[in-house]
């Protein structure tokens, strides 16, 4: 067996605790033999001075978006996306995708994500870019049909199964799927009901778009006389195997529609302060008992993949949604960076026990903005930075060693994206 042990630092368990123990990793599995003292290894990872979480799990990405940070700032959802992003996404090549996801991949790894869902095209590219990167990933195609005709709506939902088929378990499993439908709107109720239940027929779970604007709300109540994930329930996305992103939007009667049915929902607090889309309920949905976990969503809406950001939008945004500053903790915004995340979407990690996936980031605390460590959990969610990552593992394998990243070259990663844009602007 070749194991591999994180040493010497304090590690957050599940139940919010941290005690002083070596994490000893089986790097043949991927999982996590034991967590103690002194436990021997073939190579070590020294973490002295430094807070052993489990990796994070962002929930809702289009990672290849990296190449469109900054490219299209200060609007509505609706007038960003045709204006702007759908304009620049239809000039995207599959290999501008590859390098998009590549520089996503190694922004993830150098901030402690450990494992994303992602909703893009060219999904092909984004799984060799997760293949090599050494990530966890629910990857799926997402499907338009607004605008298209038949034939076109139908070849780009084929795509979505075909995708999820063929890269189910890809990356030596490290790879998941889903078909994803955008959303709500901008699929049309015929292609999504036969899509939802061919997906659903093969045991493919569902992710979406949903109830993240007003102007997404209001039409499928006007024309529908129903809310949007009544509509959804009743089109059969809305089971435990599904997940949806934002929910900002939604009513006590859908939020108890979501916690019936144990579907995950993925706040994406940074995009929805960028674009204005609200805020979501996200005490009410906790104390409801639904699945939350959190995600960045895309860098041209965020702008960036920081999951320790995001962490800390969700907790200030919840209190100001909730009028109350004891709403969405600390411990909540932990909670739901990692096992909420992994539970909303279904992948092995978000906690640190014997047994589980070895998905995990050791944090530095050795820095003033983390001094004193009254509370490290605290730390985490208020005080906390991505860059204040020092070592990230995922399925027991080192993704970056003091902040070198192992798996991509993040220099040539850098450079080829910013080359790719010169292009995408000239071609736009
Ligand atoms: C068809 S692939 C996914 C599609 O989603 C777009 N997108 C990015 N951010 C958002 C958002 O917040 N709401 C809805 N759609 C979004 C992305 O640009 C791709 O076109
Ligand atoms: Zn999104």
């Amino acid at each position: 067996m070749n194991t591999l042990r994180i040493a010497g630092g304090q590690v957050l368990r599940p139940d919010a605790t941290v005690e002083d123990a070596d994490v000893l990793v089986d790097r043949d599995e991927g999982t996590i033999l034991d967590i103690g003292a002194d436990l021997d290894a073939d190579e070590t990872l020294d973490a002295e001075g430094c807070l052993v979480t489990p990796g994070l799990v962002n929930a809702h990405c289009h990672v290849a978006m990296t190449l469109l940070r900054g490219y299209a700032d200060d609007k509505p959802l609706d007038a960003w996306l045709r204006e702007d992003i759908w304009p620049a996404e239809a000039a995207l090549t599959p290999e501008d995708v590859r390098v998009g996801a590549e520089l996503g991949l190694v922004e993830m790894i150098k901030s402690g994500t450990t494992a994303f869902a992602d909703m893009y095209f060219h999904v092909p590219e984004v799984a060799a870019a997760v293949d090599e990167a050494g990530l966890r990933a629910r990857l799926g195609h997402g499907v338009v049909t607004l605008g298209k005709d038949d034939e076109d709506a139908r070849a780009d939902i084929d795509e979505s199964l075909d995708v999820a088929r063929e890269f189910d378990g890809a990356a030596d499993g490290r790879i998941r799927t889903a078909a994803m439908p955008h959303s709500l709107t901008t699929v049309a109720e015929d292609y999504l009901r036969e899509f939802v239940a061919d997906a659903h027929a093969e045991d493919i779970p569902v992710h979406y778009h949903a109830n993240e604007t007003t102007d997404e709300v209001d039409p499928i109540v006007d024309e529908r006389g129903e809310r949007p994930l009544s509509y959804a329930k009743e089109l059969g996305m809305l089971t435990a195997d599904d997940f949806l992103a934002h929910g900002v939007h939604v009513d006590d009667a859908e939020i108890d529609l979501l916690a019936d049915a144990g579907t995950g929902v993925v706040h994406c607090p940074a995009s929805n302060m960028k674009l204005a889309s609200g805020m979501a309920p996200v005490q009410k949905l906790l104390d409801a008992g639904v699945t939350v976990g959190l995600g960045t969503d895309g860098a041209a809406s965020n702008n960036d993949l920081d999951m320790f950001d995001e962490m800390r939008d969700a907790a200030m945004l919840g209190k100001l949604a909730a009028a109350d500053a004891s709403a969405v903790a600390a411990g909540d915004v932990v909670r739901m960076a990692t096992a909420g995340s992994a539970d909303a979407i279904n992948l092995p990690g978000g906690a640190l026990e014997v047994g589980g996936a070895a998905d995990l980031a050791v944090v530095d605390l050795d820095a003033p903005h983390l001094t004193p460590a009254n509370d490290l959990v605290s730390h985490l969610a208020y005080a906390a930075r991505g860059s204040d990552v020092r070592h990230t593992v995922c399925d027991g394998r080192v993704l970056m060693r003091d902040r070198e990243v192992l798996t991509l070259d993040e220099d040539a990663v850098m450079a080829r994206a910013s080359e790719a844009v010169a292009s995408l602007r000239e071609r736009v």
